[in-house]
């Protein structure tokens, strides 16, 4: 996978994205951002780095440990949606149904990508959607993968994950992996197995490999 933006000289667009995120608060959005949202969505140097992958793979730990390590400011857009809606993921889903949390977060990775300069981790479904897809083309997008033995143990003890609150979640998560990894592989720049190593060390290996640091 071919990375332009992975080695930026001095004073580039990323430098610049990297100072700016630095001193944005997270979620700040002024109306002019607000107005870029559709013109910038994908532009290259936008966010520094964009974590995808299934639950548990680690998107919203491993992006905090970069934001930790890097400085870099850290947006979730699973939090965007819950704070655009007023209620948790799992009510939005039980409440108005998957094809309405699926909207909200099509919206929300659009505004996030146009308007957020720092690290940014997607809801493990985000990238189901084509629109989204189309607007990762040119981000500095990393795939964090895991085997379903890892994923099933990694979100077995949480309750907050509503597609994965059935009776077989052994075969729910295998279905959900087989149907999404080539997705997940269409847009990545980079993919760091997860099955190994902590938390620290991916986040380590992320912001070695897109210089972040
Ligand atoms: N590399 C890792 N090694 C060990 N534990 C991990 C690793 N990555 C994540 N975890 C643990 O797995 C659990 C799920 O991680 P996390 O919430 O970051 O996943 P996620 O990808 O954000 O999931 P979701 O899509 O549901 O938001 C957490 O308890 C986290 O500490
Ligand atoms: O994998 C998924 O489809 C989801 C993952 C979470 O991050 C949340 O976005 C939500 O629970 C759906
Ligand atoms: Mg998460």
């Amino acid at each position: 996978m071919s990375d332009p933006t992975v080695r930026p000289g001095p004073g580039s667009a990323s430098d610049r994205a990297r100072a700016m995120a630095r001193r944005e608060a997270p979620d700040a959005q002024s109306e002019a951002s607000a107005e870029r949202d559709d013109t910038l969505a994908g532009a290259v140097d936008r966010p520094a780095v964009v974590l995808i992958g299934p639950p548990g793979s680690g998107k919203s730990s491993v992006g905090a440990a970069i934001a930790r390590a890097t400085g870099l400011a850290l947006r979730d857009t699973d939090n965007d949606i819950e704070q655009m809606a007023g209620k948790s993921i799992p009510d939005i889903f039980t409440q108005d149904g998957e094809p309405h949390f699926r909207d909200l977060e099509r919206t929300a990775v659009r505004r996030a990508l146009g308007e957020h300069r720092g690290v940014l981790a997607l809801g493990g479904g985000a990238i189901l959607a084509p629109e989204t897809r189309a607007i990762l083309a040119g981000a500095p997008v990393v795939f964090l993968s895991l085997s379903m033995s890892t994923g099933v143990r990694r979100t077995g003890l949480a309750s907050n994950r509503p597609l994965l609150a059935g009776l077989n979640p052994r075969a729910t998560y295998k279905a959900l992996l087989d149907a999404r990894l080539p997705l997940y592989r269409e847009i990545a720049r980079h993919e760091v197995e997860t099955d190994n190593l902590s938390v620290a060390e991916v986040a380590r290996i992320i912001i070695e490999k897109l210089e972040l640091a």
